[in-house]
Order: C-alpha cells, then structure tokens, then sequence
C-alpha cells in the first residue's frame, strides 16, 4: 500500500528542519551562557545580541515547524485511515463468495487489520515519523557531545538510551501481544457497545436492557484486558527499576561534564551545551513511541496476510466459464445438490434436484431450517455446492470466472430476510447508483414504486425520493418494518426492469399488514412476468398463485406442482396449508 508519497516527503523535511533547529538551540544556548560573563564584567556586547538574536531565532523554528509537522501528520494519518478502510474492504468484499464472512479466524484477522483501540496503521505510521524524528535528534545531540567535549561520552549516552528504551520497548511489546492475542474478546466487547448504540438500541432500551448490555460490555472488556493488566503488574517494578538505572548513567555523564567545566578542562559553552544534549537524551527513554510504531506494523502485517488467509480459509473455486448474456434462456438446473456450512457437521441439502424454468414463477416452502434460505445462497453464488451442480443454461456456476459469477450476483436480483436499509434517500435505497441504477430517472422510480406498492408512502414522505430514510439524518425520517419492505420491493423491482433477469424474494411478505400482502398477492403474476422468479414464503396466500410451488423438507425437494395438484396430492403442502387456512378460517 503506497499513500501520499508527496505530504510523507514533506513531513520528512519537517523533522529534519526540527532536528536541526532544536540542536542549534543547544549550541546557540551554550554560545550565549558562554559570552555572559564578558557581559557581566564589561556591559552589555554586540556579540550577545547576535548569540540572544540566533537563539530567538532557532528558538521560534523549533518551536513553530512542529506545529506544522504535527498538522502534517494528522493530515496523513486521515489519508492512511481513508486508505487502510479501503483496502479492508476491498479484501473482505472481493470474494464472490461468503465463507470467509462467517470464519472467526478472518473476523479476527481483519479486526486486526482495520485497527482497535491503540492498534492502528495510522497511528503506527504517525509514531513512525515521530521515531524517525526521535533518533534524528538522538544523533545530533551525540554528535553534538562528541564534538563538543569526548565521543566515548556520546557513545555511552547513545548505549544508555538504546538499552533504556529497548527495555520498556520490550515490555510493551509483551503487553501488545497479550492485548492483541484477545481480539475476539475485543470484538465481542464491541459487539455488544454497537449494540447499544445501532439498531437494536430502542428494542434494548424497551425490554430496560441497557443495564444487562453494559455489564456484558464491561465484562468483555474486563476479560479481554485481564491478561494485559497481568503482564503490567509483573513488568511495572522491573521497568521502573530499569529507568532509574538509565537516568543514574545519565546523572553521572552530567556530574562529570560539571566536574570537567569546573577543572577548566571545558569551556563553559561547551558545558551549557553537553548538558544541554545530555538532557535531551535522557528525556526520551519510554519506548512508546517504537511500542506504537511497532503495533502499526503488526496491523500491516495482518492486512497483507488478510487476502492470503482469505484464499486458503475459503478458496474462491472457479473457472474461466462465463453465462450468455441475458441468462438463463433456457432453465436453472440443480443436479444432486448437496451443501454443508463449512465448520458444519451437518449437510443442510442432501442430493437435490430442482428445476427453474426460464421465465418461471417457481415457489419455495418448508418449515423453518428446511434450507430455503440456504438454497437462495447457492442460487446467487454466495456459496457454491459441496457436491451436485447448479447449471444455468447448461453451464456450472462453480465454473464460472470471478467476473461471470459477480456478473451472475448482479443479474439475481435478490431480497433476503435482513435485507438492506441504507441510511440514504428513498430514491437511492431504490435505484442503486452502484449497480447501475439511477436516482435521478424518476419515470422509472415512479413505475417501481407503484409495482411494488410504495407510491403512496413516497407521496407521504416530507420530501418525497429526496428524503433520506434514517431518522439520524437532519431532515431524514424512519420507516415502519411494512414500509421498508416494500421500498426493498421496489428496488427488487427495479433492478429486474433494468438489468436483473431473476427475481428473487425471500419473505417479501413477512412484515406486511393485511391490505398489502393481498395487494402483492393480485400482483404477483403481474410482478414476475418479465422474470423467472423464486418466491419463500411461509404465507400460502403469497404463494398460491405461483406457476409451480416446491416443498423442501429432509435437504430434498419432496412435492412439487400447482397449488391444485399439491392440495389434491394431500401431501406435506396440502398439511401445511389446510393447518393455516383453518385457522383463518377459525
Ligand atoms: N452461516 C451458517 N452457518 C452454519 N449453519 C447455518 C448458517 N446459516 C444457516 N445455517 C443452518 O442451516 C439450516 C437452514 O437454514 P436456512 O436459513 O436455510 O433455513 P430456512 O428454511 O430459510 O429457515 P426459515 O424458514 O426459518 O427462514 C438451519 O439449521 C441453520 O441453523
């Protein structure tokens, strides 16, 4: 990942510019200590003045290029943050696949990557600069000391701090591996804050949760920093112990430049000077800044590994095969089909057949866990078949290229369960730009809305397609369950006037009252005639009218036909239809 090369030279040059400037200060401040006596003896020379003037002057440039370096810094830590988000993203969405979405190994690799509190690139990168800065300033006070009075005495000084602050270094480094080594508890302790905070904040705040949630959190937080805090209380005394050591050599570097002043063996410029760098290398002996340095690497290192981890957890499999445009013309053929959910004991689809023919209105019911969902999943490619082959037009989708597989996922136009709510117009949650979609044709937007039954709640809304659907939003308003639904509608609907050949609705029905689900009932024939379609439903009426209903039960399809023929069939459907119809009817 290269990032902002240009602002990265500039900072550079920052912290050389205040290197230079804060070891002129010593100098300059010894020269100055230096003419005072003459000054004290014979009043007030030019020669102060210049030393006083250069000083001020040095003075105000090590004072003032840190504020622009460190406005340097925040300025690319923002661009390493924009940077690293996108490219987590990208690796975690370019597998056509889900797998590596439910893998905790991942989840835990690519929380490391995308950074946890104290663990990020950007400020890895940031302390980086710092640290580069830090030894920057340690050579110039060295050299300073070397050529100012004994290089033995700049070397030890050198040794002193190397050792100091590679010992802290050290500690910290076990500390971070213990903090690093709880990500999962990290995440979980995450979880449950975002929980309070995000979608489920008021069914939390309802049920008078948030006491439960905050104790959970606390819990997670105290037993993912339990190990840390261990490592801490065993380190503290040692580390301090250690510090004393290194500041007492450079208490002694001190006292025998002062003797040597005082033996008249050094001027007393050169002393202000010595002690001056003296100082300035005792200062800095935390290890801090190359612990932060160091946590940003690990954070790097788990980026890079991210996509590798990625390909060997769950290899995308795949071919060069591509669909003929439009697919399917023809049908969507599942040949003994059978899926495991990776981890899983335990096949969910065992030897299935199915046949979706092109143009179709096929329905789908089972009870629940019967795989329904699961076969969706399979259908759009998110996963592929543990054995069996889904063929559409004859062609394997496990065989297809990643571009013809994504190139499938955008031709199914699919609304899942949880399906999306996007904090964004009505217009946008309809035509997403993304997919091709677009906002601002209203023609097309107007026609979706009213298949799909939302054209009366967008002529509601304050601001019609331009109003956003988050009520976080200033101006922006929410919408009921009922009503999501039927904007997820819409978009499903749009889509397949557009680019989308296979409709796809899972529960379409679920959330909706009375009125509308008898209105998506007339309509359905209607709403998947340019299409071949896949309806789930678990309400017979939704699916009733479809050209051919399939029952899912045991991983297999076991009936399939016309209501009619499955009612008169009395099978599973005609069971499961009559318990629901007699208690209407109760
Ligand atoms: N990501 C997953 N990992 C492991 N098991 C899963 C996963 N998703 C679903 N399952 C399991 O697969 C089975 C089928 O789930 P699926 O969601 O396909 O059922 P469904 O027929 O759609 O159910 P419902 O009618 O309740 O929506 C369930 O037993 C479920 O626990």
């Amino acid at each position: 990942m290269r990032v902002a090369p240009g602002a990265t030279a500039v900072n550079l040059l920052w912290s050389v510019v205040t290197t230079a400037a804060q070891t002129g200060v010593l100098v300059a401040t010894g020269r100055l200590v230096g003419a005072l006596p003459d000054a004290v003896r014979h009043g007030w020379t030019a020669r102060v003045t210049a030393d006083l003037a250069v000083l001020v002057a040095l003075f105000t440039v090590s004072q003032v290029v840190p504020v622009l370096w460190e406005h340097g810094r925040y300025h690319l830590k923002n661009v390493v943050k924009t940077a690293v988000s996108a490219d987590v993203s990208d690796r975690m969405l370019a597998p056509a696949g889900v797998a590596h979405l439910e893998d905790p190994a991942v989840q835990d690799e690519y929380t490391r990557a995308a950074g946890f509190i104290g663990y990020t690139i950007r400020d890895g990168a940031n302390q980086a600069q710092r640290m580069l800065q830090n030894r920057l300033s340690a050579l110039a006070a060295a050299a300073l000391i070397g050529v100012l009075f004994h290089w033995w005495l700049a070397v030890l000084a050198l040794a002193a701090l190397w050792a100091t602050e590679s010992y802290h270094a050290r500690i910290l480094y076990r500390e971070d591996d213990t903090w690093h080594g709880e990500s999962e508890h990290h995440r979980d302790a995450e979880y449950h804050f975002g929980l309070g905070m995000g979608p489920a904040a008021k069914e939390l705040r309802v049920f008078g949760l948030g006491r439960w949630l905050t104790d959970r959190y606390d819990d997670r937080w105290t037993t993912a920093s339990a190990p840390m805090n261990a490592v801490r209380r065993a380190t503290a005394a040692r580390g301090a112990l250690v510090s004393t050591c290194g500041l007492a050599v450079f208490g002694a570097a001190i006292w025998f430049t002062a003797a040597a002043a005082a033996d008249g063996a050094l001027p007393l410029a050169a002393t202000t000077s010595v002690v001056g760098a003296l100082l300035r290398l005792a200062t800095d002996v935390s290890g801090y800044v190359v612990s932060v340095t160091r946590r940003g690497s690990v954070c790097l290192r788990a980026l890079r590994r991210l996509p590798g981890m990625i390909a060997e957890r769950a290899p995308e499999r795949g071919g060069t095969a591509a669909l003929p445009d439009g697919a399917p013309h023809h049908e969507i053929r599942f040949e003994k089909v059978s899926f495991r959910y990776p981890g899983q004991r335990r096949d969910i689809l065992r030897d299935l057949d199915l046949t979706i023919r092109a143009g179709e209105a096929l329905a789908l019911v089972g009870v629940n866990g019967a795989g329904k969902s699961t076969l969706v999943k399979l259908l759009t490619a998110a996963h592929l078949p543990t054995s069996g082959r889904i063929l559409v037009d004859g062609v394997s989708l496990a065989d297809l290229s990643p571009q013809a597989r994504a190139a499938w996922q955008r031709r199914a136009s699919t609304i899942t369960q949880d399906f999306l709510r996007l904090p964004l117009s009505a217009a946008e949650n309809v035509a997403l730009r993304e997919v091709g979609g677009d906002p601002a044709d209203r023609a097309a937007l107007d026609d979706a809305a009213e298949r799909a039954g939302a054209a009366d709640l967008v002529a509601r809304l304050p601001h019609g397609w331009d109003t956003v659907l988050d009520k976080a939003h200033a101006n922006g308003t929410d919408l009921s369950g009922g009503e999501w639904q039927r904007i997820a509608l819409a978009r499903a609907l749009h889509a397949t006037a557009h680019s989308s050949g296979v409709l796809i609705l899972d529960e379409p029905a679920a959330a909706l009252d009375v009125r509308a689900e008898a209105a998506l009932v007339e309509r359905y024939l209607e709403l998947t005639s340019r299409v071949t379609s896949l309806i789930i439903s678990h309400r017979f009426s939704v699916v009733r009218d479809a050209d051919r209903i399939v029952v899912l039960e045991g991983g297999r399809v076991t009936e399939h036909g016309t209501h009619a023929q499955l009612l008169a069939t009395d099978g599973k459907y005609a069971t499961m239809f009559r318990t629901q119809a007699d208690r209407y009817a109760a």
